[in-house]
């Protein structure tokens, strides 16, 4: 399988087509929807997600409610768009009107420089349309088919805040999947805690008042993941390594970790390994999951849990210094608009890239044109390996 994305924040539209998918699987176009109103909610947005209501048009691929296995179109309208037509308009525009609109002001920490040099854009707006997060809505949209491609197998998918701006949600480890959906779903900073939830909401209202902003850790936690997908002989086809990029891929995110990640450089090897159990029902399990699912690139069956961080939004109110690229002189950046803190949101759009990658993962180790036919493959192997 494979997506493409296609569209500017403050262009027309956003299009997603994803290929590959298997036909006869039951398609819920109210599911995507669902989740691209999620991605749009969290405390810290800011004025851009009361201007957007992101729902999704289905413009191929899908009929009655089930796939065709031709491609899949996914439409998201920018309802900015209406404010912006004679600045995003395809149409040649004056030249001291163009002047006027150049944005030739870098922001520290955006794509603004290095897209304007690698590009020669010296209107920096040619960079930020497309670097913008705006294009996780698309994103999520094609994981949101995803969800509903792994749905039919039984493998569930959430994902929720871990930390924001230093405060740590605390949670029992033993919250089943229905707890957690429901928690995360329930709460405006996405966390499974409430009394952590409070204060992350504080910190983010106190970061806005400074003009600053925060990041934090989101957590993705899959069950029914069978285990041996993905592999260890060669390094792309890892599936943890796939799952990482994908991570690292959505924009501010900074680094991944599987279980207990970094601390792992802290801990003994008896404290960190998965000791190994059988039992008729279940087949083999792990007496612990410190490792979050995986070994050698390969699930190992057990739940993955996979954290991600998520660097503090880089559009500060606070000015921060840069340089006019037209005058080469330094400047106080300033701004219009922006969030101050986006990780709720996310913590939404990394459970989506995490979805399509175990989607894709599946369908390449049981390429099938049917939905129903990979349903059986997936039980079949499940019952190989629960006596193996
Ligand atoms: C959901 C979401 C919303 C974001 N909102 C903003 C924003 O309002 N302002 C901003 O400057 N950056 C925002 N970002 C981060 C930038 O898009 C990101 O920092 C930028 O694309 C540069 O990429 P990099 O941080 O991965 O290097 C957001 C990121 C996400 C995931
Ligand atoms: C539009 C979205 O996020 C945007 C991501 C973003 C950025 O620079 O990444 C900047 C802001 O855009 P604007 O300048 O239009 O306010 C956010 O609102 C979205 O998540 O749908």
């Amino acid at each position: 399988m494979r997506y493409l994305t296609a569209g500017e924040s403050h262009g027309k539209q956003l299009t997603t087509i994803v290929e590959g998918l298997p036909a006869q699987m039951p398609f819920d176009k109210e599911k995507i929807n669902d989740s691209l109103i999620r991605r749009q909610g969290g405390h810290g947005r800011g004025r851009r997600m009361q201007i957007e209501k992101d729902l999704v048009d289905i413009a191929g691929g899908v009929r009655h409610g089930y796939t065709l296995g031709s491609p899949v179109s996914l439409i998201i309208q920018n309802d900015d768009f209406k404010h912006w037509t004679n600045i995003m308009g395809e149409d040649p525009i004056a030249e001291d009107e163009k002047v006027r609109r150049t944005i030739s002001r870098p922001r520290p920490g955006h794509a603004d420089l290095n897209g304007a040099l690698k590009y020669g854009h010296r209107d920096m707006r040619n960079v930020l349309e497309r670097s913008s997060a705006r294009e996780t809505a698309a994103r999520v949209a094609a994981g949101a088919v995803a969800k509903q491609l792994l749905q039919g197998l039984g493998i569930e998918i959430i994902g929720y805040v871990h930390t924001i701006g230093g405060i740590t949600a605390q949670y029992d480890s033993s919250l089943s999947m229905v707890e957690r959906i429901e928690k995360s779903n329930q709460s405006p900073v996405r966390t499974l805690d409430k009394i952590a939830e409070k204060e992350m909401m504080d910190a983010i209202d106190s970061a806005k008042k400074e003009g600053d902003s925060i990041g934090g850790v989101v957590e993705v936690m899959v069950e029914g993941m069978p285990a041996g997908i993905g592999s260890y002989v060669h390094y792309d086809r890892k599936l943890d390594a796939r799952i990482g990029g994908s991570i690292m891929s959505i924009n501010a995110f900074k680094g991944a970790e599987f279980g207990v990640g970094f601390e792992a450089a802290h801990l003994k090897g008896s404290h960190v390994h998965d000791e190994i159990a059988w039992e008729e029902e279940k087949g083999y399990y792990r007496k612990s999951n410190n490792l979050g699912g995986f070994e050698g690139g390969m699930t190992t069956g057990m739940p993955i849990i996979v954290k991600g961080v998520m660097k503090p939004i880089p559009t500060l109110y606070k000015p921060l210094q840069s340089v006019d690229i037209e005058t080469k002189e330094p400047f106080a950046a300033s701004i219009e608009r922006s969030d101050a803190c986006a990780v709720p949101a996310a913590a939404v759009v990394m459970e989506h890239v995490v979805a399509w990658e175990l989607a894709n993962a599946l369908l390449e180790q049981f390429p099938h044109d049917q939905y129903t036919k990979l349903q059986e493959s997936i039980a079949a192997y499940r019952e190989e390996i629960r006596c193996f």
